[in-house]
Order: C-alpha cells, then sequence, then structure tokens
C-alpha cells in the first residue's frame, strides 16, 4: 500500500489526466451497461406488437429509433474507450519516463561500492524489464481494472433496477466465483513465480554458455554444460506447464459460473416472465448484463496477481531511487596549471621527435629521484624531484585507515607522500591493496579515518568534477561506448576540434589502425568495439587520457593488453603522456616498474618497501623476491 501511495503521490502532475481518464472510463461503462436495456426494448416491442396485432410498420418504427439510439451509446462507448486509452498510455509512458530518469540519474550518483555489492543483470533488469512490467500494468492493467470495476458495478446496478430477486441471485453467485477466483490467484502467484524463477536460472546458464564459450571449450566441457542446460530448461518445461495449466483453469471456471447463472436466470426468468412480472426484452438484457460481468471478474483476478508483481517491481526500482548518493560537499576547484595540453604541445611535430626530446626529459627525471629514500612513506617533507617539475599533483596520505567493511580494516595507519610529476610504480601480490590505493585517490570510497590530500587540499573538500579532472584513470578494462572513435576519444574534452584528436591519436600510437578503417575516426563503434582487438581498445583509451589532460594520471596494467611490438610503441607514446604529470602505475611488468622512479610494495594494505628498483633489489627484502619469481614466470 505504501508503494501505491508513494507513487500515486510522486505523480502528481498526472493526477489531472487520471481524472479525465477515469471520467472516460466511467462514460463508456455508462454506454455500455445502458445498451442491452434499449436491446430489451426492441424485444418488447417486437413482441407487444405481435401479440396485440399492431401492423409491422408501426413495431418496425418502434425498432428503429431504438437502434438508432443503440448505435449512439455504441459509437459513444467506443469513442470513450479508445480516448481513454489514448490518454492512459500517454500518463504511462510519462510516469515510466520520470521513474527510468530518476533510475538512470541514480547510476550516475550513487557511490561506486553500490556497483560492486549489487550484480550487473540485476541492476540492469531494474531499469529494463522491471519498469517494463510497471509500463504494462499502467498502460493495460489498471484501466482494465478500473474499467472492471465500473462495468461490474453498473451491470449489478442495472440488474437490480430491472429485478432485484433475479440480481441476487446472480449477486450470490459472483460472490462464489470471487471467492474462487481469489484463492486460485493465490496459489497462481506462488506458481507463476516459480515459473520466473526457473526462467530465470535458465537465462542466466545460457548467459553464463554464451560469455564463457571460449572457456568451455578450452577445457572440453561442451558436453557437461550442455547437460547442465538440458536440467535447467527441463525445470523450466515443468514449472512452464504448471503455470499454463494454471493459467488455463481461469477460462473455463469463469464459463462454468457463467453457464450456471444462465441457468438460473433462465428458471427463474421463465418462472417469472409466465407470472408475468418481468417482460421478456428485461430477461434478455438480464443475459447480457450477466455475459457483461463474467469477462470483467475474470480479467481483474488476472489484473490482481499481475499487480502483486509490479508492486514487487516498484520496490526494486524505488530501492535504487532511495540510494543516498555520493556526498559531494567539496566546494574547493583545483587550479589547472597554465600547461599545454598534450595535443597543442606536439602539434606539428612528429611522433619521433616528441618522443625523443620526452626521453631526455625523463632521464633527467629519473636520475634526480635516484637516491633510495627521496621519497618519505611518513608524510613529513616532500622532496625536491628538480626545478622542471610541476607544482601541481603533489599526493599524501596522512594516517589512512580503510575497509570495505567498518569492522575489518585493510589500511590500519598509511601515510606516504607522492611528489608532483613523479612516476610511481605500484607492485605488490595479488589482493594486496593497491587497486584499493587508487580507489581511495579517487574518493571511490570513503576513508574511515585520517587524510588524502592533493596539492595540500584534502581530496573531500575538492569537488568531485575538480578531483576527477585533476586525476585521470587508463583501465585495463576497456571502456568503449556507442559511438564514433573519435567521440570516444574525445570523451573526457566533448568540444575537442578534430586535428586535436588525430592528435591525440596519433600519440597513442592509435592513428595509423584508425586509417586502415573504413571510415576512419568516423567509424562508428558497438558492442564494446568488439571488432577491434583488445590492444587497439587500449589504444583508444589511451589517446582518450591523452586528450583529457589531466595532471594526475592512475594506470592500471594499462599496457597489459598490448602486444609486445604494440607495447613498445605505447611505451613510447606513454613517456610523452606521463611527462609533467604525477603519475602511478599499477604494474606487473618488467618494463613498467623498471621505468617508475620510484616503486611502492604494498602487501595487506601497507607499504613494506620504497625506493628505486635498484635499491629495492640491492636491499634484498620482499621486492627482490617478488622481482626474482617475477623474473623466473618470465624466464619459463
Ligand atoms: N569491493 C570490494 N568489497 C570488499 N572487498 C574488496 C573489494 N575490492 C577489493 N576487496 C578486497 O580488498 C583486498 C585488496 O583488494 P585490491 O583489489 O585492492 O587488491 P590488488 O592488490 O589490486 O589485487 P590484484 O593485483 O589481484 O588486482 C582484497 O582482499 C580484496 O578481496
Amino acid at each position: 500500500m505504501k508503494l501505491i501511495t508513494r507513487f500515486l503521490s510522486e505523480s502528481r502532475e498526472q493526477w489531472c489526466f487520471l481524472g479525465i481518464n477515469i471520467l472516460a472510463l466511467i462514460m463508456a461503462a455508462i454506454f455500455e451497461v445502458s445498451a442491452p436495456i434499449y436491446l430489451g426494448n426492441i424485444v418488447d416491442a417486437i413482441v407487444n406488437g405481435l401479440k396485440n396485432s399492431e401492423n409491422m410498420e408501426a413495431i418496425l418504427h418502434v425498432a428503429n429509433n431504438t437502434i438508432l439510439i443503440l448505435i449512439g451509446l455504441y459509437s459513444g462507448h467506443a469513442i470513450c474507450t479508445y480516448a481513454s486509452e489514448y490518454i492512459i498510455s500517454g500518463i504511462a509512458e510519462k510516469m515510466v519516463l520520470k521513474l527510468r530518469k530518476q533510475v538512470s540519474q541514480q547510476f550516475y550518483v550513487v557511490p561506486i561500492s553500490y556497483f560492486h555489492s549489487h550484480n550487473r543483470g540485476d541492476l540492469l533488469s531494474r531499469l529494463t524489464s522491471d519498469l517494463d512490467n510497471v509500463a504494462e500494468t499502467l498502460r493495460e492493467g489498471i484501466p482494465g481494472l478500473i474499467s472492471s470495476i465500473i462495468g461490474i458495478v453498473g451491470a449489478v446496478v442495472m440488474m437490480i433496477w430491472i429485478s432485484p430477486l433475479l440480481a441476487s441471485i446472480i449477486i450470490g453467485v459472483i460472490v462464489l466465483g470471487i471467492t474462487t477466483l481469489s484463492v486460485m490467484a493465490k496459489r497462481t502467484r506462488t506458481v507463476y513465480l516459480r515459473n520466473q524463477e526457473a526462467l530465470g536460472a535458465f537465462n542466466g546458464g545460457v548467459e553464463e554458455l554464451v560469455t564463457g564459450k571460449a572457456v568451455v571449450q578450452a577445457f572440453g566441457l561442451e558436453q557437461v554444460t550442455t547437460n547442465q542446460l538440458d536440467e535447467l530448461n527441463s525445470e523450466l518445461f515443468v514449472r512452464m506447464r504448471q503455470s499454463g495449466f494454471v493459467g488455463q483453469l481461469v477460462m473455463p471456471l469463469v464459463n462454468f459460473i457463467n453457464q450456471i447463472s444462465y441457468v438460473l436466470v433462465a428458471i427463474q426468468g421463465g418462472l417469472m416472465v409466465v407470472r408475468g412480472t418481468i417482460t421478456l426484452g428485461d430477461i434478455q438484457a438480464f443475459f447480457l448484463y450477466v455475459t457483461q460481468i463474467s469477462d470483467p471478474i475474470s480479467r481483474s483476478s488476472y489484473i490482481l496477481t499481475k499487480l502483486q508483481e509490479t508492486l514487487a517491481a516498484l520496490g526494486r526500482i524505488y530501492e535504487v531511487i532511495d540510494v543516498v548518493p555520493e556526498a559531494d560537499t567539496g566546494t574547493v576547484e583545483l587550479q589547472v596549471p597554465s600547461r599545454p595540453s598534450n595535443c597543442e604541445s606536439s602539434a606539428g611535430a612528429s611522433v619521433g621527435e616528441t618522443a625523443s626530446s620526452l626521453t631526455s626529459d625523463a632521464d633527467a627525471l629519473s636520475q634526480s629521484n635516484d637516491a633510495p629514500s627521496a621519497f618519505p612513506i611518513t608524510g613529513a617533507a616532500l622532496p625536491k624531484t628538480g626545478a622542471a617539475l610541476p607544482k601541481t599533483g603533489v599526493i599524501e596520505f596522512n594516517h589512512v585507515a580503510f575497509g570495505y567493511s567498518p569492522d575489518k580494516l585493510l589500511m590500519k595507519d598509511l601515510s606516504l607522500s607522492i611528489p608532483a610529476g613523479s612516476l610511481v610504480a605500484i607492485v605488490g601480490p595479488t589482493g594486496a591493496g593497491k587497486t584499493t590505493l587508487v580507489n581511495l585517490i579517487m574518493r571511490f570510497y570513503e576513508i574511515n579515518s585520517g587524510s588524502i590530500t592533493i596539492d595540500g587540499v584534502n581530496i573531500q573538500d575538492l569537488t568531485r568534477e575538480s578531483l576527477h579532472k585533476t586525476v585521470g584513470m587508463v583501465l585495463q578494462d576497456t571502456w568503449i561506448f556507442t559511438g564514433t572513435i573519435a567521440d570516444n576519444i574525445a570523451y573526457g574534452k566533448p568540444n575537442a576540434t578534430r586535428e586535436e584528436i588525430v592528435n591525440v591519436a596519433s600519440l597513442a600510437m592509435a592513428d595509423h589502425f584508425i586509417r586502415t578503417l573504413p571510415n576512419g575516426y568516423d567509424t562508428v563503434l558497438k558492442n564494446g568495439a568488439s571488432d577491434l582487438s583488445q590492444g587497439q581498445r587500449q589504444l583508444i583509451t589511451i589517446a582518450r587520457a591523452f586528450l583529457a589532460n589531466p595532471s594526475i594520471l592512475i594506470l592500471d596494467e594499462a599496457t597489459a593488453n598490448v602486444d609486445t611490438r604494440t607495447e613498445v610503441e605505447v611505451q613510447k607514446a606513454m613517456e610523452q603522456l606521463l611527462q609533467g604529470r604525477t603519475s602511478i602505475v599499477i604494474a606487473h611488468r618488467l618494463s613498467t616498474i623498471k621505468d617508475a622512479d620510484f616503486l611502492l610494495v604494498v602487501d595487506n594494505g601497507d607499504i613494506v618497501e620504497q625506493g628505486t628498483h635498484e635499491a629495492l633489489m640491492q636491499r634484498g627484502g620482499y621486492y627482490s623476491e617478488l622481482y626474482k619469481d617475477y623474473a623466473l614466470g618470465m624466464s619459463v
């Protein structure tokens, strides 16, 4: 009930149209229930005329007038029904549009942790099938229910008006029928629910088979998987047969009730006609009212069952709408330094020229950071990393504590400083907390205590927009949306010119392959660009990062999916991309680790070692062991 009240109160702007719709339904019902009386009048006119030996012309004259009235009534019924359907479909679409907008907007503002704790398919089904369910019930169910109720009430009133005695017999049968149907509806609900569960399980099985086809084939498990799917299919067959059986029971039952009513009306009505207490026309009208009632009864019982399903869907939709959005209480905007963007600085220069000039800059940078203890992990004074470095992009963790659940901390007291413009590689075993560390910089999760600052400003005081403009990410899972390659590259800078786009694509070594496509930069990518190779997709996302030009860049094994030859090219481009910004690379690759100015070795959410590759190797601690294992793995 709460859900219905909420839904109605949130659809206040549609109330007026809803009122008009109900009015149209009432009018349609009035026209419909009036007709049998006039049909009865025709019968009476003919019977009485013949009985009184009136001439045929006089009889037909009376009948013709009534027929005109009937044409008017049926036309009125058709017009009002059409108007009601037209209005209700508008109302339904607007209500669903509003819900869809609310849910879609929520997807942008709910914390990322919400997505991590919910099944992706389940979230999608709320936006699709649950909303469809609500729309269908609004479009067809509710008008059907209202017109059924009005129709039943109208027909009962007319029956009482014609003959209270006959009406009471019919009402008795109706009450009996409704009680039986509602008992059946309860049982049907359970059967339908099991059917939907079986359908969901089968769909899940098919999805797993489709997405994991390569793995299934690689392990030669086609037969096992097919058998599992067969089992799910058999279960679905049984459930569907059951639901079909109970669903088909409703109509025969309603027909049975109908026929009982006809028999009772025929017996009692016949006796009343003989006694002269009712006319033959009234009996005929009575029969028509019985027919008019039976259909709405079966329809409303079905709609009431469907309504339960819709309320469950509405509840799931409101659950998403009610998620508390990520707090964006920050007011500070980080000043973006007047640093030339990648595309401007390189305009006109060949990739080779740019790369070589940058390599020497990078060398200077790495030399200045060579001292093993140059980067304090305690949050003390930042090291001087050379006059050429930019002043923006300093990241500090001050006594940070964080856990995905409050009772289990992953980081207990983490402090570290990353100087502006440095290239830091985070290494550590799987599950050590590398991704978590960068997620905290992006403020995807709120820390339990301590603070994280960028250029001395607590990230909680920054607006989310400013934070995400300052920190860019290139992830291993490439995200390509449906649109042209140019649109995909310009994602972080929608107003970028074609020249800028081509420029950054050249820097990311993507220009060549893009030009080989039939439509070049205007090639439309669909289905996550499944027709491009993983490496090509990655190059596009790297070009995207070039164009967005953030002062801090996070790379999550960004070159992991690029082949060895492409990797060399991408590395060159990367040097350019990383130039002049603080870069944090989560990498397992030897090349990335060696290029880094500094390594942070993470284990159990803590930094256990830090320093350059050489220094850490000399130290012979945790990193050197890790590295030796890695090198051994590479040589095997
Ligand atoms: N969304 C989450 N909810 C709960 N626990 C999580 C979540 N994400 C990660 N964890 C847990 O936190 C710990 C650190 O995970 P994290 O992803 O940061 O490790 P990682 O070092 O990046 O690992 P890998 O190298 O395998 O990617 C792990 O124990 C992991 O199970």
